[in-house]
């Protein structure tokens, strides 16, 4: 037989399997739907039958009709066949040639008489699938990855692995499913790659769920593909721990978890939370990044002492003088006494929003200490007359208001009173770049989102009847950063006991965010996956003292650094990596195995010409490769490269910043002047080196620099 028709045949006899796998699922959608109707009638109605017997039929629809529903949410959901792969195994030493066959796919499906059609690719059982190599088959002789466009096979990729046990007729064909994967085009979200995950990632998938697992590795080594199967691996493994807590995964920004959020839904799991850092804090969404000089002050733990202090100051407006007549003698407090009882109410240590009646009691000791001596005066009747007043009320709710975090930080657009709140803990000129930056009417920005949090915890939860004006604050905070796409959560208001806490790009939370994120998971095993090469965060050590502090004494800790960069071509690795020799060990770096034969092209450019000249070049790859085209600019010039190619409507196009890049992909990448991402950052080439190492198959650099990267 020829090469082609010994491929079509054996696509044929996969082809005839998939077709009984998608009958039985059908068979199953129909026993679904009928369980779920007969289960409806059983809770509706046949009161007279034993109470147990209905419990347990409705425990057992209950498990019918979610498996269905799972099974049908996965084929809807968009992914490349339900049938991915296949093992041929020998038995052991005596069995002698092939004897087993089995499927490998998204779900495990087994016919009515209870035998495998399919094995879910997180059961123990496939994890030969991933695991087999030529040097350990694993009792393997041949591994084979289906690949289908719906019910339709259209390929098969076979890997011999024991070549001595291969049963006569026994066919082997394809260049290998891998190379096959990562030459394809790119879209706007990631796909998942069950078909094709490498050994040392299943490690790590499939690590035990207990304590903190982290993955690092340098750009393209899949560490984001292998958190994301790793959560769907923990659900299968433990739904009911994952589940009923639930699964948080936090990445850098919406763009990111967008990118994303079709690689879980894609395996059959919809119900995990993906929230970018501007979006962690339940009510908020933003988006906007300050520029990397106010970044650092706001993430900085130096913040954490500006806010507590802060509280302890009057609030803007507060009355400066307590007057009171009673008995027709007047009772004052002037302004230092009232300072003086401030300090007295918030040294009992209770947060601020819990405090207003030992407030109130404060000042009702004060006032009467100014009634003290006078004839006719006893102490509990004065201080009940007093408490009962209207106008002592009134006073009290101006004098301690109950505060929300957005209030607060709202406080700080006032230079002086942010300088009083940061004493020494802040410069003057800091102190002047954030009273710029919070005095900007756009809303929260990313790093506030952390401040916000840090004083929701520190202000406490409003008494009862102030929830209402709670709630009109968070509407407030919504609208503020309102994305169209903002995600809605079942949750209830700032829930923060997950299960498990995957955090993604770990390497750049601020020590604030750190404090933030570690809150939601005071009971929860965490995944963080990070490369220290791609930090834009310039205090490693701050950081990494709040990040051991968030995670707790967690006790069992294993790490898995990947090796492999599946991403980029490695002509445009190469380039990437000489931009970070200086401040990366050769480990950090990892090996781009795909080489296509294109060299990054680098073209220097007059200045006044450098953001005209990104249009050609960004047509000229949206030509060249079927996939997407990213342009990455620096942060100062994002809008001037914006204006310069919105003539080009293609949906393949964005047009994003070296710190919007993050974790993202592109087929073909424009990088406009490389210097600028450098000077623009407070980390150095970190910043260039994640820009560098976006694209999948062309780079064209633009640089106003002849000698660059030199
Ligand atoms: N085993 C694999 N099979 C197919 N594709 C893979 C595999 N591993 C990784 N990839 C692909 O390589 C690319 C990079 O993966 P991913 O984004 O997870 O890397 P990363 O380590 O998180 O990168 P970065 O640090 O740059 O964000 C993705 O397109 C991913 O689908």
């Amino acid at each position: 037989m020829s090469h082609i028709s010994v491929r079509q045949s054996e696509i044929a006899v996969e082809q005839a399997h998939v077709d009984v796998v998608y009958a039985r699922v059908e068979e199953m959608r129909v026993e679904a739907r009928d369980m779920r109707r007969k289960g409806d009638q059983l809770a509706h109605g046949a009161r007279n039958e034993a109470i147990f017997e209905q419990a347990s039929m409705l425990f057992e629809r209950d498990v019918m009709v979610r498996h269905a529903n799972q099974i049908l949410r996965s084929l809807d959901a968009e992914h490349e066949g339900l049938v991915f792969g296949r093992l041929d195994i020998v038995g052991g030493e005596d069995t002698g040639p092939a004897t087993e066959t089995m499927y490998v796919g998204r779900l495990g499906i087994r016919d009515v008489n209870f035998d495998n059609l399919v094995t879910d690719w997180r059961a123990p059982a496939a994890a030969a699938f991933y695991q087999a190599t030529a040097e350990q088959p694993m009792n393997v002789v041949r591994r084979r990855v289906i690949r289908s466009s719906g019910q339709n096979v259209v390929d098969i990729d076979d890997d011999l692995l024991a070549p001595d046990k291969r049963p006569d007729g026994m066919a082997v064909v394809g260049e290998g499913a891998l190379m096959a994967s990562l030459t394809r085009a790119r879209g706007d979200k990631m796909r998942d790659i069950v078909a094709t995950i490498q050994k040392e990632q299943d490690e790590a998938i499939r690590a035990p769920w207990r304590g903190i697992t982290e993955i690092t590795g340098g750009p393209g080594t899949g560490k984001t593909a292998v958190a994301l199967h790793r959560v769907a691996y923990l659900l299968y493994r433990d739904r009911r721990r994952m589940g009923g807590s639930g699964v948080l995964v936090i990445g850098p920004s919406p763009a990111f978890t967008s990118y994303i959020s079709r690689v879980l839904p894609s395996m059959g799991e919809d119900t995990v939370e993906l929230r970018s850092l501007g979006e962690v804090l339940d009510g908020a969404a933003a988006a906007t990044v300050d520029p990397p000089e106010v970044n650092r002050v706001k993430g900085s733990l130096r913040m954490r002492r500006v806010l507590k202090r802060a509280l302890r100051d009057a609030p803007p407006g507060a009355p400066t003088e307590l007057r009171i007549t009673h008995r027709g003698e007047v009772l004052k407090l002037d302004e230092q006494e009232l300072g003086r009882v401030r300090r007295q109410v918030h040294s009992a240590g209770r947060p601020p929003n819990q405090s207003r009646v030992d407030a109130a009691e404060a000042l009702l000791a004060a006032l009467w200490r100014q009634a003290e001596g006078r004839p006719g005066m006893e102490r509990d009747e004065v201080i009940t007359e007093l408490g009962e007043r209207i106008d002592f009320h009134r006073f009290v709710v101006v004098w301690w208001p109950i505060l929300t975090p957005t209030e607060v930080l709202g406080w700080f657009a006032d230079r002086d009173r942010l300088a009083a709140a940061a004493g020494r803990a802040l410069s003057p000129a800091e102190v002047g770049l954030l009273a710029a930056s919070f005095s900007s009417p756009t809303g929260p920005t990313v790093a506030d989102i952390a401040l916000l949090d840090e004083l929701r915890v520190l202000l406490g939860p409003p008494p009862k009847r102030h929830r209402r004006r709670a709630a009109a604050q968070a509407a407030e905070l919504r609208a503020w950063g309102e994305r169209p796409d903002a995600p809605t959560y079942r949750r209830t208001e700032h829930y923060d006991e997950y299960s498990h806490i995957v955090v993604d790009e770990a390497q750049d939370l601020s020590p604030m965010q750190w404090r933030m994120v570690g809150r939601r998971g005071r009971y929860a095993s965490w995944t963080i996956v990070g490369d220290p090469v791609q930090s834009s965060w310039p205090d490693p050590d701050e950081a990494e003292s709040a990040r051991a502090s968030a995670l707790g004494a967690r006790t069992t800790r294993r790490r898995f650094a990947l090796g492999t960069n599946y991403r980029n071509s490695a002509e445009i690795f190469e380039l990437a990596a000489q931009v970070v020799a200086d401040v990366s060990t050769p480990d950090q770096l990892p090996t781009a195995v795909r080489s296509t034969g294109v060299k990054p092209s680098v073209r220097a450019v007059a200045p006044e010409e450098l953001v005209a000249a990104t249009l050609p070049e960004a047509t000229s790859l949206l030509s060249e490769v079927d996939g997407t085209v990213g342009v990455i600019t620096s942060t100062g010039r994002l809008a001037e490269v914006r204006a310069a190619l919105s003539d080009l409507d293609d949906p393949r196009l964005s047009v994003v910043d070296g710190v919007e890049a993050k974790g993202l992909e592109y087929d073909a990448v424009v990088l406009v002047e490389p210097t600028e991402l450098v000077t623009e950052s407070t980390t150095g080439p970190r910043t260039l080196y994640v820009a560098l190492t976006r694209a999948t198959q062309r780079l064209t650099v633009l640089t106003t620099d002849p000698s660059w990267p030199a």
